[in-house]
């Protein structure tokens, strides 16, 4: 009967190298991977730095101690480093009482050498699949504890039949299957995330977890330990372990938001975790390694952070294996129409409102704008509209179109006072009607804003 192999990782550790080739010979059409040592010495380095999910350990080393001390020794240095792999003791006939000595101490199960091949297998698989299970309900409970709610996947359907948009989503279905690190380009509310999930849900990586860290949010003292995690008392309120961001998305994908807003000292330590592939969790000297996927996404320009050396070149080389621009919605006036009709059927059925569509004037209107939050601000336009109607077909007061009153800075009208007029209505936009903040970004006080909408009428 041909069977395949399960995916896993079997460490098999025996000063014996004979019970190493036997035991890696009964298994090994059942198991896709092995690591053998003859050495306990170096269990620890090859625990940190795999995956490993059965660990076949002799408890007994140099020939001549029988007592078992060696083997309970490294069972508790294995659970200690990795909690989740299993411990599969192997013994000799007539050590029973000292195999029940290590279950105590957290060994799954004991084989007895010579052992019986089929036993053998049937022991290493339930071992594997109790260190999958185990490795699911720590990354669950850790992303519980981040209130994580990635882990729960949903997928996204993608609208857009525009060409800026078409080939930005075939550009996903190429890049999407291959392990490659990308850089998702786009200004606020294109998309980054959805994107960034649907490549993940596209990938061989989708039933691992999708981890999204947003490095804005991301306050610089905590930088490090959140992403790499610590070790109890690596600081004072490290009362426990914890696990980092980047274990927790072992096997799957990181979703690094807002990469443009990482300071300069803080983008070299994410260099060389990317490029070892390795992370030391805080307080720890261990390094363990990452399997994990990298997309990064920002809203700046990050080739011009570089020329400004705001940002480092060889990180961008790291992360930008692939580029994947996403247009503004401006830019695609395509879209607009179905994007509102898709938010439309969406929140009617959220309100348990009937609305057929909109009138030509509003779509005119939708069309002409120049949706400075795009998709985000197109969905919100629509749920309030959504909301507040009477109407069966959403109308222009429906709608609030916050620049309603702007005129692009068309290069052909430079009247002066036209141009101001557009600018600080350009202000008062990009900063949502926040006075300081217009005033500060046009370089006047608040009370020249003030005296300046008076003479606009704005
Ligand atoms: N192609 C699309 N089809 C349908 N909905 C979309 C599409 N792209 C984005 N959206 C919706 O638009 C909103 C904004 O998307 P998203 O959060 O991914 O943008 P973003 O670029 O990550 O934004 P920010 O940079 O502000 O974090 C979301 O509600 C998302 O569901």
């Amino acid at each position: 009967m041909h069977m395949r192999k399960k995916e896993a990782t079997i460490l098999l550790v025996d000063d014996d190298d004979d019970i190493l080739f036997s035991a890696r010979l009964s298994l090994k059409k059942h198991f896709t991977k092995f690591i053998t040592t003859n050495n306990p010495k170096t269990i620890l380095n090859l625990i940190a730095s795999e995956t490993v999910d059965v660990a076949l350990l002799d408890m007994n080393y140099h020939r001549g101690f029988e007592d078992g001390k060696e083997g309970l020794y490294w069972l508790k240095q294995i659970k200690e480093i990795s909690p989740e792999t299993t411990i599969l003791l192997m013994t000799a006939f007539g050590s029973v009482n000292l195999a029940v000595e290590a279950i105590k101490q957290g060994a799954s199960d004991f084989v007895l050498k010579p052992w019986d091949t089929e036993k053998l297998y049937a022991s290493v698989l339930a071992g594997v699949e109790l260190a999958r299970s185990k490795r699911k309900n720590t990354q669950l409970e850790a992303i519980q504890n981040n209130k994580n709610k990635d882990f729960l996947q949903k997928t996204e359907h993608l609208i857009g039949k525009s060409p800026a948009m078409t080939k930005a989503i075939s550009m996903l279905q190429k890049v999407a299957p291959t392990d490659a690190n990308i850089l998702i380009l786009g200004e606020n509310g294109t998309g980054k995330y959805v994107f960034a999930k649907e490549i993940h849900l596209q990938s061989h990586r989708k039933n691992q977890p999708f981890i999204h860290v947003d490095l804005g949010a991301l306050n610089e003292n905590l930088f490090e330990s959140e992403l790499f995690g610590y070790a109890k008392g690596a600081f004072t309120d490290a009362n426990k372990d914890s696990i980092g961001r980047f274990e927790l998305a072992k096997g799957g994908t990181i979703f690094l938001d807002e990469i443009g807003n990482l300071p300069l000292h803080l983008q070299s330590k994410l260099l060389t975790v990317i490029q070892n592939r390795k992370v030391t969790r805080l307080g720890e000297a261990i390094e363990r390694a990452i399997d994990v996927r990298i997309i990064c996404a920002t809203n700046a320009d990050i080739h011009k952070m570089v020329e400004d050396q705001n940002f480092r070149q060889d990180l961008l080389y790291r992360i930008n294996t692939i580029e994947l621009n996403l247009p503004a919605l401006r830019d695609r006036k395509e879209d607009i129409l179905l994007l509102a009709m898709h938010f439309l059927k969406q929140m009617s059925a959220k309100y348990r409102k009937t609305i057929q569509g909109f009138t030509k004037e509003v779509i005119q209107r939708l069309e002409a704008y120049h949706w400075p939050g795009n998709i985000r601000e197109l969905e919100h336009m629509v749920e309030r509209a959504v909301i507040i109607t009477e109407g069966q077909e959403l109308g222009t007061d429906d709608f609030y179109f916050s620049t309603d009153k702007s005129t692009p800075i068309a290069t052909d009208n430079l009247n002066l006072e036209a141009t101001e007029k557009a600018l600080i209505q350009s202000a008062l936009d990009k900063h949502q009607g926040n006075m300081s903040r217009a005033a500060k970004d046009l370089g006047i006080t608040r009370t020249a804003l003030y005296r300046r909408l008076d003479k606009h009428q704005l």
